[in-house]
């Protein structure tokens, strides 16, 4: 199995942006949402996008954001990638791609098939599906530490590339890749010490973790 891209999420320091790019990962996501506690403000995140410019790609996470919110992003912190994480339709997320010029990314709540299925709607309009965990109404749509059951998405062959996210951490991550086949694995919460502080060492072991697991299949 080819070693799937690494993303880590919820990065608001420059240590933990460092640590990401010491573990080789892909892409760093910075959070845009005022009631996460990985929550970056404009000018937090205008030092992190110039930190990571050409050493990772950054990815802008909104939940149901309007187009000033994220113009207001954009117009502080360049970002490589608009993910999504909110009930953004096919048709807003087409919108927010249009407009901005950026590739988006679309979080899908999974716990049934029935859930799978709706990704098949954003081909053409995202350029990648997340499957991540439903959480509990009323709490955060994401950053949870909530898992789902593998099985739904294992091998997923779909119209569009896809990620796994949601729950995910360095001990049972090699677990989940080896299972799913995911082309890019997604984590925020499984390389805490606490929610909204990240772990150098656990950054490293998840990265760590994916390679190994990826050239064990060899
Ligand atoms: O991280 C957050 O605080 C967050 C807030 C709102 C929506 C999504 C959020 N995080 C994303 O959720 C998934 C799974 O996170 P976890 O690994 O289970 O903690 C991931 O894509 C995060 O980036």
């Amino acid at each position: 199995m080819p070693t799937p891209a690494i993303k880590i999420c919820g990065i608001s320091t420059p240590d933990a942006l460092d640590a990401a790019i010491a573990a080789r990962a892909d892409y760093a996501g910075f959070v845009f949402f005022a009631r996460s506690p990985r929550n970056v403000m404009p000018a937090q995140a205008a030092a992190l996008s110039a930190r990571a410019e050409g050493r990772i790609a950054r990815v802008g996470l909104f939940v149901d954001a309007g187009d000033a919110q994220i113009a207001e992003a954009l117009a502080a912190a360049p970002l490589d990638v608009l993910q999504l994480h909110g009930a953004e339709t096919p048709e807003r997320a087409a919108q927010v791609r249009a407009r901005f010029g950026l590739a988006v990314w679309k979080a899908l709540p999974i716990a049934s098939a029935a859930d799978v299925a709706r990704a098949n709607a954003y081909a053409g309009a995202v350029e990648r599906v997340l499957f991540d965990a439903k959480t509990p109404k009323g709490a955060l749509p994401g950053g949870m530490g909530l898992s789902f059951d593998w099985s739904l998405v294992a091998h997923w062959k779909g119209p569009l590339a896809w990620g796994l996210a949601g729950g995910l951490n360095p001990d049972n991550v090699g677990e989940a890749l080896a299972r799913t086949g995911a082309p890019l694995i997604d984590t925020s919460s499984g390389v805490e010490s606490a929610p909204g502080i990240k772990d150098t060492g656990r950054i490293a072991a998840f990265a760590r973790a994916i390679r190994e697991t990826a050239a064990a299949s060899h």
